[in-house]
């Protein structure tokens, strides 16, 4: 079982140059987190100060208790023992075969015989797919290779924290699908907490549970996938969609008349982008439960959302995820969200956490160390909702005044009343849009 990250206010500038401030923020245990953000945004300065490899100004980052930026050198050592880094270029010794590479920490790290080394190192071999390949130098294999062997290494002293630094780069499209479906499927083996800083938009949307965007030396969001997949904040929502109309420019931010004209142009009423669906685990491997401790908390919290991702949530429920929540399959008869309620259907409105039973809910942004599995779920508490007509686009939500007035949403708070729930929902910078 992996372990939380909690991100607190944390700024670092290398001399005059601030890379960014009062980044907050948490990795809930076991779920993989994505980090965005356009380029130089200080996405691989952040994983490095999420190890202790850099230290920033202000701020703290809290993994069991320890405080990364304010701990003594044994602690240090001993944090770091949780975590697996796989760098972009997987960061082999060109010297050594894969076995030795993979290898290596274990020989480091442990006073493990080497019958029990090649143990290990036969199992996460055969994890990421490399049997075969032990006696190959890193020069005489592709770069997916690397990547996969990279990853083997990362794994090899069982950490609960894995960083992935641009796992994707410099791989065609199909190795980086091979690479996504093996990053979901170790999830789902180990429950360890993934973070993954990439610029691949499919992976960002069909990857995380979690997705978070760096912009204007600010943490701009995070939140559930479902959340920023809907998001109408004009970074995020450029960013997801790989647009060039929008405030982020090629090297810089665009003015703000011509991101309005941009936006202008794309139109007022494009309506919530539907979320399509994660990537799911492959055959035989066991369940995902970072899914429903995510999604437990998505609907828990479904009543904060604006009315469009609202219903883009509800019509994203698969079948199973209707029976667990208690939503209707959608029919012809009933109506869509604030649609009325002629047909008996309530409204996504009705799903509040409140009606959930509490077994079920993981609190923001603590998940719940509940039993969170389908089976554990108790029927006779759910409310029978029905969902709305399915798909439908729905007009582009303008944000509630106490929206756009959100704090630094300090994703450290239980849900309370409806404003204060969406304010914490994401962590948004104070001031930022
Ligand atoms: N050790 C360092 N000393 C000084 N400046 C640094 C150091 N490390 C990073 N920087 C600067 O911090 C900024 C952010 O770098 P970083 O590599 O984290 O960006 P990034 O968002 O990961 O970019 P990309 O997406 O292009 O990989 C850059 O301007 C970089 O030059």
């Amino acid at each position: 079982m992996g372990v939380e990250v909690a991100v607190e206010g944390l700024s670092k500038s290398f001399g005059s140059q601030n890379i960014w401030s009062d980044v907050t923020l948490t990795l809930p245990t076991g779920e993989i987190s994505v980090l965005l953000g356009p380029s130089g945004t200080g996405k691989s300065v952040f994983l490095k100060a999420l190890v202790g490899l850099l230290s920033p100004e202000h701020g703290k980052v809290l993994i069991n208790g320890v405080d990364v930026c304010d701990c003594s050198e044994s602690e240090l050592y001993e944090v770091r023992k949780l975590f697996g880094v796989l760098f972009q270029d997987g960061a082999l010794f060109g010297s050594m075969n894969l076995y030795d590479n993979i290898a290596f920490p274990l020989r480091e790290h442990t006073r493990k015989g080497e019958a029990e080394v090649r143990r290990i190192v036969g199992e996460k071999m055969e994890m990421v797919g490399l049997v075969g390949s032990e006696t190959k130098l890193p020069g005489e294999i592709s770069g997916g290779m690397k990547k996969r062997a990279g990853l083997a290494r990362a794994l090899v002293l069982d950490p609960e924290i894995i960083l992935f630094d641009e796992p994707d780069s410099g791989l065609d499209p199909v190795r980086t699908a091979y690479l996504n479906q093996l990053i979901v499927d170790l999830n789902a083996q180990t429950d360890a907490t993934f973070l993954i800083v990439t610029h691949d938009i499919n992976t960002a949307r069909t990857v995380p549970d979690n997705i978070g965007m760096l912009y204007r030396r600010h943490l701009a969001m995070f939140g559930p996938r479902e959340m920023l997949l809907t998001s109408t904040e004009p970074a995020v929502e450029q960013f997801l969609n790989g647009r060039r109309a929008g405030p982020i420019g090629m090297s810089e931010e665009k003015d703000s008349g011509q991101t309005a004209a941009e936006l202008a142009e794309l139109g007022e009423d494009r309506g919530v982008p539907e979320i399509i669906p994660q990537l799911g685990i492959s055959p035989g491997v066991p369940e995902r439960a970072a899914v429903w401790r995510r999604q437990d908390r998505v609907m828990a919290n479904l009543g904060t959302l604006d009315p469009g991702a609202r219903q883009a949530v509800v019509n994203s429920l698969t079948p199973r995820e209707r029976e667990r929540y208690g939503v209707d399959e959608p029919s012809a008869a009933c109506g869509g969200v604030g649609a009325g309620t002629d047909s008996g259907a309530l409204p996504a409105d009705d799903l509040l956490a409140d009606d959930l039973p509490t077994d079920r809910i993981a609190t923001l942004p603590q998940q719940s160390t509940a039993d969170t599995s389908p089976e554990g779920a108790a029927p006779g508490a759910r409310r029978s909702v029905s969902a709305p007509e399915r798909p439908r686009p729905t007009p582009h939500p303008r944000a509630a005044p106490e929206d756009s007035a959100g704090d630094s949403g300090a994703a450290n708070a239980e849900p309370e009343t409806a404003p204060g729930r969406k304010r914490r929902w994401f962590s948004r910078k104070r001031g930022e849009r």
